[in-house]
């Protein structure tokens, strides 16, 4: 039986949402308690207050090597008059971490005093009391505190413990989750051969993602085994897990307004929705409900939206209930590259890629797709756009959550513009060598790249386009549009560009005139990339005109998805690189050779990530690895064509 669709409640504001769950569930302290030895509560939470046992050191113990003497036996000794000891008698040969000889109250370094022979020695200075002695309990005093409860076990904490003489501690409970994963689509990645993974299947990712996420903070995961969406098999699952020792229930995807979305009516029928629907992207069908008192969430089946949701709903209700503040990200002001728009009334959360260009920390957008993984993985940041602001302006500063240390933003190479498979050898080659840099890459096509080195908003851009007057590549362009800006001009690659076609190539296209065929649906570049100027110039060259050729209004950004559309069958070709079409196993008619280069302002050329960057583009490493690609040439790779 399908179930009736759902139909939102009253969304609420990440903020209320969050308010309704934090006071319905104050879990805190309601966690029991487990004994763990010291070694195993590194990452625990401690339930109790601990005070050490023993005092550390538990004796006068020696601090170096050399000889305990009574102090006053010294006095008086110098250089000029030297005072001799008696070894057994007023010196005792002593080991740093040695019980200090009864009667004894100072150490001399061994380096310090003249041995005269087995049984005499000499010092010629005198010793204060206590010198080079650890006393008894001068680090730890037995009965002494040595961490609250609620404090978190650290590595070090365990020198402290066992050296306190605390072998054992009582520590919290680690929540204990449920995560159903639930979707007719999903497959077991254990059980999936790729060769027969059918269009429709999707292999199932979020529920280990959410487990890891979970135990990061310091709780454990149980993982369901993947539901169909069969409405009575999840309510079994979640009534099951109601009933067990299970802290939190996340039932993920199914959240929202679906057919088969199942997750609210579940909720609903086993106890009560307290939110459907929450003002934020991703995650805006989030549900929060509570079964037998405990939390359970709908986490919607987006990648993105599930990680949002536990980031703002799950993983503070697992720091509350085991006494600790949630985690805050660390903030930093960021420019980002470009206008961008954003929905009034959604708080959005607009993933970024950062790095510091000149004196400020640029920020350039990642796809926004809540289905896109990739959109957080090569994130380096978070800037939450409130529910009240229509979008960012290019000029004014905002703050970015930050997804990694500010030290690798600062070592990032900013690098907009045309999308090139070499690039990625690059990024590659670059962190395997120095594993402190990286290469973040963003697809605006050669313009935009041109135009983010007028904005000062990239270290270097990648471009590949064509003079159509003189058969020049890149000059051209950089003196109309960038008049005022000193660049250097180093080639990166020779490469083929053609038609991508379906393997065998069904329609037998032979080249771009083919292209107006009535039965060839063709996928463009976007206009401005290099790959959009060299269509449009042989089209000139043949005398056609673009409104013959169906599919020319259709653009795609990147090399990569005009060969998926082939590959696809949503196009019969498309213009792009060799190495693409290899890539997917497509066909491959070549039109072209063109020249792919490196635009780098002058102010970045001379810096040391520039250097390395260009050394690493020399190297025999690189150059192989590019030819192996095919369709790339080179030879000139790495000169500079043009200061
Ligand atoms: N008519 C409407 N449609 C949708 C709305 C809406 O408001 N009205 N909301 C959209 C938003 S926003 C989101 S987010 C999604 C979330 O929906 P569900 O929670 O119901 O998720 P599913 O439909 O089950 O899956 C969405 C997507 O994610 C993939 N998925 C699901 N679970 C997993 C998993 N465990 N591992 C990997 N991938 C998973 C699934 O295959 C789908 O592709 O709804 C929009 N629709
Ligand atoms: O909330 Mo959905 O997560 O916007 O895509």
């Amino acid at each position: 039986m399908k179930s009736k669709r759902n139909v939102y409640l009253k969304m609420k504001t990440l903020k209320q949402a969050r308010e309704i769950l934090f006071e319905r569930f104050s879990m805190f302290g309601t966690l029991s308690n487990e004994r763990v030895s010291v070694p195993d509560a590194v990452g625990r939470v401690l339930a109790e207050p601990v005070t050490a046992k023993i005092s550390a050191p538990n004796f006068h113990a020696a601090a170096m090597d050399g000889i305990a003497v009574k102090a006053e036996n010294t006095f008086g000794a110098s250089e000029a008059r030297p005072k001799e000891l008696i070894v057994g008698r007023d010196a005792f040969y002593i080991n740093t971490g040695n019980v200090i000889p009864e009667n004894t109250n100072a150490v001399i370094m061994i380096e310090h005093i003249n041995v005269l022979d087995e049984n005499r020695i000499e010092i010629e200075a005198p010793a204060f009391p206590w010198q080079y002695i650890r006393k008894m309990g001068e680090d730890i005093v037995a009965t002494e505190l040595l961490f609250p409860q609620n404090h978190l076990v650290t590595p070090y904490c365990v020198g402290a413990l066992l050296s306190g003489g605390v072998f054992t501690v009582s520590v919290r409970k680690k929540p204990k989750l449920l995560i159903i994963p639930t979707g007719s689509e999903l497959v077991e990645w254990r059980d999936t051969k790729l060769e027969n993974l059918k269009p429709g299947q999707v292999v199932e990712s979020n529920s280990f993602v959410l487990g890891k996420l979970a135990e990061a903070c310091g709780a454990t995961y149980i993982r369901h085994e993947i539901l169909t969406d069969n409405v009575e098999k999840i309510r079994q699952a979640v009534d099951d897990a109601a009933h067990s020792d299970f802290d939190i229930i996340l039932i993920d995807g199914g959240s929202s307004a679906g057919s088969e979305d199942y997750s609210k009516q579940v909720i609903s029928d086993l106890g009560e929705t307290l939110v459907h629907g929450v003002t934020m992207m991703p995650g805006k069908p989030l549900i929060i409900g509570e079964i037998k008192n405990k939390p359970v969430l709908g986490i919607p089946g987006y990648p993105v939206s599930a990680i949002i949701s536990f980031e703002q709903f799950v993983r503070p209700l697992i720091c509350r209930a085991l006494g600790q503040p949630d985690i805050e990200p660390q903030k930093t002001e960021v420019q980002p590259i470009r206008k961008i728009a954003s929905k009034l009334g959604v708080e959005e959360f607009l993933r970024v890629k950062l790095g510091k260009v000149g004196d400020r920390v640029v920020a350039t957008p990642l796809p926004r797709g809540s289905g896109s993984i990739t959109s957080i993985t090569e994130a380096d940041g978070i800037i939450r756009i409130p529910n009240h602001v229509e979008g960012l302006k290019d000029k004014e500063p905002v703050f970015a959550e930050l997804l990694r240390p500010l030290s690798s933003v600062q070592n990032t190479i900013v690098v907009v513009g045309s999308h090139d498979n070499t690039l990625d050898i690059l990024a590659d080659e670059l962190k395997a060598k120095h594993s402190n840099l990286k290469v973040s890459s963003s697809h605006v096509g050669s313009m935009g790249g041109l135009m983010a080195i007028k904005r000062g908003v990239c270290h270097l851009a990648g471009s590949h386009l064509l003079d159509t007057e003189d058969g020049s590549y890149n000059i051209s362009y950089i003196r109309r549009y960038l008049p005022d800006t000193k660049v250097k001009l180093v080639n990166l690659v020779f490469r083929d560009q053609g038609l991508i076609v379906s393997p065998g190539n069904p329609k037998n296209i032979r080249g771009i005139e083919d292209l107006g065929r009535e039965d060839i649906m063709f996928i463009n570049r976007q206009a401005g990339s290099g790959t959009r100027i060299l269509l449009d110039y042989r089209l000139r060259q043949l005398g056609m005109d673009s409104g013959s050729i169906t599919g020319y209004e259709n653009e795609e950004f990147t090399h990569m998805s005009v060969a998926v559309s082939v590959l696809s069958g949503m196009a019969d070709a498309g213009l792009g690189i060799y190495a693409a079409a290899k890539a997917l196993h497509l066909d491959f008619i070549p039109v072209v050779t063109e020249q792919y280069d490196l635009v780098i302002p002058q102010e970045h050329f001379d810096s040391d990530n520039i250097r390395i960057l260009l050394e690493t583009i020399n190297t025999g490493e690189f150059k192989k690895r590019v030819q192996a690609l095919g369709g790339y040439s080179t030879e000139k790779t790495g000169t500079v064509v043009s200061d």
